[in-house]
């Protein structure tokens, strides 16, 4: 379970995020919504432990990440909103390079599968020649090799086709519920958000958001 408690965050005298208190529990996907630069990248960022929160305590089932930092991080995984990977490679070359960087060992099997589920099957190809969605689904393959239990999603779908965000939201859904993981994930398609997610929670003050989805017939949790 991740659980955050009065979780605020500024930069400078600028305050982004305001005491925000709340959890997710295995199996659980949370969409994370708001208007351009309300603070969602700054929130999975401090969930992901690469930048510090000015106050307020995050817990990953049962570690505090002030306490225990190395074993929490060991748990996450976080697919930024920016692809990072070796373009020269190939997707083969990719997998094999972040498996070596990673806390599990996983075989060539093992990598290709991780990979197929997803629906890439382009093994040999360089990266350089897949297409955007292919891309996308490739950065989320290197960041499930260390089978983490929180999967962090800045925007995982950002200027996909529709089939591939089908497929990659089958994938997340899968994870979810037949693996117990908790999933957290940006995304300004309100559609995909309502099909894929347990609970969806606005960020910031403006209430667009929140009148959208309840038109939709959703209650969304206000941040
Ligand atoms: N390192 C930083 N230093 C100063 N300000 C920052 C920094 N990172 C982000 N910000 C500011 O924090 C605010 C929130 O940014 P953030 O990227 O978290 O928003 P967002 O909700 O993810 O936006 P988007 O939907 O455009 O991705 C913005 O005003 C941004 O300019």
């Amino acid at each position: 379970m991740l659980e955050v408690q009065a979780l605020s965050k500024a930069y400078g005298k600028k305050q982004i995020l305001k005491n925000l208190s709340f959890s997710v529990k295995p199996g659980e996907v949370i969409g994370l919504v708001g208007e351009n630069g309300a603070g969602k990248s700054t929130l999975l960022q401090i969930l992901a432990t690469l930048s510090n929160p000015t106050a307020g305590t995050v817990m990953l089932n049962g570690e505090s990440y002030q306490v225990n930092l190395k074993k929490t991080r060991r748990q996450i995984g976080f697919v930024p909103q920016d692809i990072a990977l070796w373009d020269e490679f190939t997707v083969k070359e990719n997998m094999i390079f972040f498996e070596k960087l990673s806390w599990k060992h996983k075989n060539g099997d093992e990598l290709r599968k991780l990979c197929y589920d997803m629906k890439l099957s382009k093994w040999n190809e360089s990266v350089k020649k897949l297409s955007g969605g292919m891309k996308r689904k490739l950065n989320i393959a290197v960041t499930l090799i260390h089978e983490p239990n929180l999967l962090l999603l800045d925007e995982p779908t950002a200027g996909v086709d529709l089939k591939s965000r089908k497929e990659i939201g089958a994938y997340l859904s899968n994870l979810a519920k037949s693996r117990g993981k908790m999933i957290l994930y940006t995304s300004h398609d309100m559609d995909e958000i309502m099909q894929l997610c347990d609970r969806i929670y606005c960020i910031g003050e403006d209430p667009f958001y929140y009148d959208v989805l309840q038109k939709y017939g959703e209650r969304p949790v206000q941040l």
